[in-house]
């Protein structure tokens, strides 16, 4: 049976001249769940209600059964966030805020962040405001790692970071993964990351989630499909989100009821092509 660990019902919030929600999803025990989303689309005001940064005017979220709200706040000792916590302590040196964070929780690692510190070259005794953007992404994952959370939330863990950092982060969320009862949260721009970490992905848009489905489903049900003529019932169907008509072409997102459609109007099909994970995301992302 599939464990919930986060649940977000009915969830919203209007900021100046943007409104994220509602929003509604959950996200299960064992996964790896990539946000993603033109820049300005939400993810990072979600992740900041979530970690209870930021109200919401409507809606609620519990992690690991707890609302986020409540006074009881057993859930953050179980939760690694990564994603601009740290700017408030900028003042310290990386050693220094180590200090500080270690004591809120009772199963820090101190040998792990010593591995971590020493894996990704950080400097200790250099002011977390001083450091460059990569080395400040880094810090933050090292930071959420060392009290071994069930949930990491990553906001773009690996923006800024270099090359051979990024190969090592991905292999920590693999190590992270390997017990098989942790979750991961990631907002990501990078198509490589989704294609070899995450298990499912949800589409933000405007604020509000125009898709999520699991990584694997994508081969079979989204396609390019060249046809003979198109009709207006194709052209209309919710299923085709995108036509050309010189050439006919259409996408899809369920080419099993496609080929259904097509038939029962007569239209041939001359030539069907799946689609790669980077061609359905530019296409939810930027549809224009
Ligand atoms: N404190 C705030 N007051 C007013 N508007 C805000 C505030 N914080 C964020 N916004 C607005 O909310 C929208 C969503 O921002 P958010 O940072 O959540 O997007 P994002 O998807 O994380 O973007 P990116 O991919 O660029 O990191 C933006 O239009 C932003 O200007």
């Amino acid at each position: 049976m599939q464990t919930s660990i986060l649940q977000v019902k009915g969830l919203s919030k209007k900021l100046k001249r943007f409104t994220l929600g509602p929003i509604d999803l959950q996200v299960e025990q064992g996964i790896i769940v990539g946000l993603v989303g033109a820049n300005g689309s939400g993810k990072s005001t979600l992740f900041r209600i979530w970690m209870n940064l930021l109200k919401s005017d409507t809606g609620h979220v519990e992690l690991f059964g707890q609302d986020v709200n409540s006074i009881k706040s057993d859930w953050k000792t179980r939760v690694g966030y990564a994603g601009e916590i740290l700017d408030g302590y900028g003042f310290l040196t990386v050693s220094e805020m180590k200090k500080f964070i270690s004591r809120w929780y009772s199963t820090w690692d101190e040998a792990l962040y010593e591995q971590l510190i020493m894996r990704y070259k950080i400097d200790v005794k250099e002011k977390f405001n001083k450091c460059s953007k990569g080395t400040k992404k880094k810090i933050e994952f090292i930071f959420a790692l060392c009290h071994h959370p069930d949930l990491l939330i990553l906001d773009e863990p690996t923006a800024g970071v270099d090359i051979a950092s990024r190969r090592r982060i991905k292999e920590d969320l693999i190590k992270f993964m390997e017990d098989g009862d942790k979750s991961i949260v990631m907002a990501t721009h990078t198509i490589d990351e989704i294609n070899q970490l995450c298990d499912e992905i949800i589409v933000l848009e405007s604020g509000k989630i125009i898709q999520s489905f699991n990584k694997d489903d994508i081969y079979h049900d989204w396609a390019r499909i060249r046809i003979s003529n198109l009709s207006e019932l194709v052209k209309q169907h919710p299923n085709v989100l995108h036509y050309e008509i010189e050439p006919p072409e259409i996408i899809t997102n369920n080419v099993h009821m496609l080929e259904t459609v097509l038939q029962r109007d007569n239209i041939q099909i001359h030539q069907q092509e799946r689609l790669t994970l980077e061609e359905v995301l530019q296409y939810l992302i930027d549809k224009e």
